[in-house]
Order: structure tokens, then C-alpha cells, then sequence
């Protein structure tokens, strides 16, 4: 869908109060864990993205039927399962996409899934998905850009992930899940979207041990029944809020919070002279006033500092007098932004993995944001500067913020759009 761009016009304070949204990277998941039940689940705090509308096309076509029976909640309801391939059309709009191979593997037996899309700022392979399900039983095979896998009995065995990754054991846990088989998955991720899967699945009765630790044990049960679930709040969506009052030297309260998720993020702004104060699920960034410093930033693996906050802080930084360094080891390719922010004149070199910003002042400018975060890092930037920079690729902002300029405007901030017509019952 060709969307109009978003007019933002900055160099003035924010204030006020915004409301995080329920977090993208677990309800996506945890929509497709609703395939491993045949009753209805209702899932609270479901973000109205267009992400969301495409997993709930590839469920349809899975045999899943789904009402929104509130503003952010969804019923799912998946008696059985009508086919079992993911086709290419769907799987290739979103990486998240890919982890029905372990639900359908888990809950018919074999399942068809083409190779996964998302953002694409360069590789971003699944060989730890496909290792873990074979090492747990499972024949996969790979032929045309599809990935074929099946299952005689129940999966068990153990699995040490040779890297830490969210999807990877996303996949595993959903495709051990059901059965008689014990799993037992080790450097298995942490990530507070994984927890969210886990106690979600442990609500419909499934029994999975060690959340938010690296050794997840999964004793494979019968079936699972219906249930209802509340989606975890946004942390990268506050993330990126925390820095918009930062760049803007603005003060904002988040509400809908859940500041133990964020502590690198929090110490980091601390460090460059950001207060935050934090009172239960609300939080409040105060950057007025302040000469903040310049930082040397390094992403890892939840709980350290995220790669989807990575550009956000690109654009920060590129506000900051003085040198800082930002390290994406995790995603040595996802710099799409930088051009971008070039374009505002930003001072940014690349090397590698490594962008070294000499901060300034920013200016208006027509720019393109060519994935999710890179467009929030444009946003960012075009709200410091006077003038109004045009960000064309809204798309992809779509993805993960739910009505952005809407939001954005209930904070003083100046931005208009054409609104994307998102479906209420779509
Ligand atoms: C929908 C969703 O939740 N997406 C998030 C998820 O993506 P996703 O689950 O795809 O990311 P992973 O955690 O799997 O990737 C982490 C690292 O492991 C590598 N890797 C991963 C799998 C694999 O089989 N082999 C391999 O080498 C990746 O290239 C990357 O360097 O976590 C990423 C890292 O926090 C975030 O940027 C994404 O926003
Ligand atoms: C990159 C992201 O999502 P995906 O993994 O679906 O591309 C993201 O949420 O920042």
C-alpha cells in the first residue's frame, strides 16, 4: 500500500503525557501460539499494526477465525488446522512470520514455510531455527526457498543455541510445546518477548520451566485449552519515546511502562545526562534544560542495549556536541538510516559496524525511511529541527507504531499525515 508521507515540523519542546502501546514483538508471537489451541483465545493489548493485520492473514489461511472485540483486543479461535504450507505472499512481508513452522509443525505434524522477510537491512539467517528442530526430532528439509519439516511422534531432546536468538526460541518452545516429549533448550534467549510467549503458553496449560532464564525445559502436553492473555507493555516503543524528549530536550511522561525492561536504555540516557524518574508503570524523561554528553553505545542480547533502539539513538546522538561512538554487532548492517540522517546533516562515519557521530545541529530535509527503526530515528530527527522535513516509507513506521501522528500530536509535536486506513475489523 503506497501511503502518504509524514509532514514533522520540530525545533520546539514536547510535553505531556503518551500512552506506550502493547509490544509488537510478543503479541506477534503469541498470536501464532493461539494455533497450538483448539478453543478461542482472547488477547488483550493487541496493537492495531499493520504486522499484526498480516499474521492474522496468514493464520486466516491456517484456519484461524479472529474477531477484535475491543479497541486492542482480539478473540482467536483455530479449531482446526485447514492448511498446513505458509506461503511465500505472507511469510515474506515479516520475519516474525516464520516461527508458524514450529506451531504448525507442532500442532499438525508437518508444515510448509517459505524463507522469511521482515526488514531487511541484510542477512538475517534461521539456521539456529532449523537446527533446534532437527536436533529435537524433527526431518527438515529446505527446497525452492521453502522450508519442509515434519515430525513422527513427539519431539524431545535437548538443544544449546550457538547464539542467543528470540525467534530461534520462539520456534522451539511452539513446536515442543504439544506432545509426550520432554525438551530442554539451553543459551536459550532471556528476552522479555520470549517470557511473554512462555507465561501466555503456561496460561492455557502448557508446562514450560525457566523463563527468563537460559535453560528453558518444555514438558510436552495433550493439548491446550482457551484462555485469555494480556500482551506485555512496548519496550522499544518507550525506548524510542525516551529518546524523542531526549533529542527534543523536552520533558514526557510514558504511562504503560515496565521500566525493569529498559535499564540499559534508562542507565545510558542517565549517563548522558537524561533524568528519569520512574513511579510503578509510569516514567518521566526530563531532558530540559540539559547539556546532555555524548555516549559510546554497544547492542547485544536482552537485557543489554537493543538493536530495534539502535537508529533511535542515532538520531539522538546526532544532537549531542562532542564524539559518540554506536556498535551494532548484533545487526553489523542495519544502518539505512544514516544516509537519511546525512541528508538533515548529520555527521556520521561508518565503519564496519561502527558509527562514529560527531553531534550538531540537525535541519529539515525530504527524507525516506527504508525499514521499521530507521524510520523512527527520521521522526526523531525531524522533530529537533525548524522546518519541515517530509518522511516518505510511512509503511514501514506502520509496522510498529500505532497511529504515530496522531499520538505524536498529543504531545505538541507538529506532525501531519494523510492517516493509513487500518481496518477496524480488518
Ligand atoms: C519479530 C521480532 O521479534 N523481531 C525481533 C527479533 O528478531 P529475530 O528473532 O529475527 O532476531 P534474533 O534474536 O533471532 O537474532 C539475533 C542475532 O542472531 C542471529 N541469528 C538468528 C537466528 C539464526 O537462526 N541465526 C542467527 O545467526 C541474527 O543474525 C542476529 O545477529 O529479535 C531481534 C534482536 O533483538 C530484533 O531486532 C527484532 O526486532
Ligand atoms: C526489526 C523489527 O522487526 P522484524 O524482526 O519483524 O523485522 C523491529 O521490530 O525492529
Amino acid at each position: 500500500m503506497q501511503l502518504t508521507p509524514l509532514h514533522v515540523t520540530g525545533g520546539r519542546q514536547l510535553s505531556g503525557e503518551i500512552a506506550v502501546q502493547h509490544s509488537k514483538n510478543a503479541a506477534l508471537p503469541i498470536i501464532v501460539a493461539t494455533l497450538l489451541s483448539s478453543e478461542p483465545v482472547t488477547l488483550h493489548g493487541v496493537p492495531r499494526l499493520s504486522d499484526v493485520y498480516t499474521i492474522l492473514e496468514l493464520m486466516h489461511h491456517l484456519g484461524t477465525r479472529h474477531a477484535w472485540v475491543g479497541p486492542n483486543s482480539l478473540t482467536l479461535h483455530t479449531p482446526e488446522i485447514l492448511n498446513t504450507d505458509a506461503p511465500y505472499a505472507l511469510v515474506s512481508k515479516m520475519r516474525a512470520s516464520f516461527i508458524v513452522l514450529g506451531a504448525i509443525l507442532a500442532r499438525a505434524g508437518t508444515a510448509t514455510v517459505s524463507m522469511p522477510g521482515g526488514c531487511a537491512w541484510g542477512p538475517r539467517p534461521v539456521d539456529q531455527h532449523v537446527k533446534a528442530l532437527r536436533a529435537l526430532g524433527a526431518e527438515v528439509t529446505e527446497d525452492g526457498g521453502n522450508f519442509f519439516a515434519r515430525r513422527e511422534g513427539s519431539l524431545s531432546g535437548s538443544f544449546v543455541f550457538e547464539l542467543l536468538t528470540v525467534g530461534g526460541t520462539h520456534n522451539a518452545i511452539l513446536a515442543a510445546a504439544l506432545g509426550e516429549g520432554t525438551v530442554i533448550l539451553e543459551n536459550a534467549s532471556i528476552d522479555t518477548d520470549v517470557v511473554d510467549v512462555i507465561e501466555f503458553l503456561n496460561v492455557l496449560g502448557a508446562r514450560i520451566e525457566g523463563a527468563g532464564t537460559n535453560t528453558i525445559t518444555i514438558h510436552g502436553v495433550k493439548a491446550l485449552r482457551g484462555g485469555e492473555y494480556t500482551v506485555i507493555p512496548d519496550r522499544i516503543e518507550a525506548g524510542t519515546f525516551m529518546m524523542l524528549a531526549a533529542a527534543t530536550r523536552s520533558q514526557l511522561t510514558l504511562t504503560n511502562v515496565r521500566p525493569d525492561h529498559l535499564r540499559a536504555v534508562t542507565s545510558k540516557l542517565a549517563e548522558m545526562g537524561v533524568d528519569i524518574l520512574e513511579d510503578g508503570n509510569r516514567m518521566i524523561v526530563d531532558a530540559r534544560d540539559r547539556e546532555l554528553k555524548p555516549v559510546n553505545v554497544t547492542t547485544q542480547s536482552y537485557p543489554g542495549f537493543p538493536t530495534d533502539l539502535q537508529p533511535q539513538m542515532s538520531a539522538l546522538l546526532a544532537t549531542v556536541p562532542g564524539t559518540s561512538v554506536i556498535q551494532d554487532p548484533v545487526y553489523p548492517d542495519r544502518l539505512t538510516h544514516v544516509a537519511e540522517l546525512h541528508r538533515m546533516g548529520a555527521t556520521i562515519t561508518v565503519s564496519g559496524y561502527t558509527q562514529v557521530i560527531q553531534g550538531g545541529t540537525l535541519h529539515a530535509a525530504p527524507v525516506k525511511a527504508a525499514d521499521l527503526r530507521a524510520g523512527a530515528a527520521l521522526f526523531i530527527a525531524g522533530l529537533t529541527c525548524e522546518g519541515e522535513t517530509v518522511i516518505d516509507g510511512v509503511q514501514y513506521l506502520n509496522r510498529g507504531y500505532e497511529r504515530l501522528a496522531e499520538r505524536l500530536r498529543g504531545i505538541g509535536a507538529q506532525v501531519t499525515q494523510t492517516e493509513s486506513v487500518l481496518a477496524a475489523d480488518d
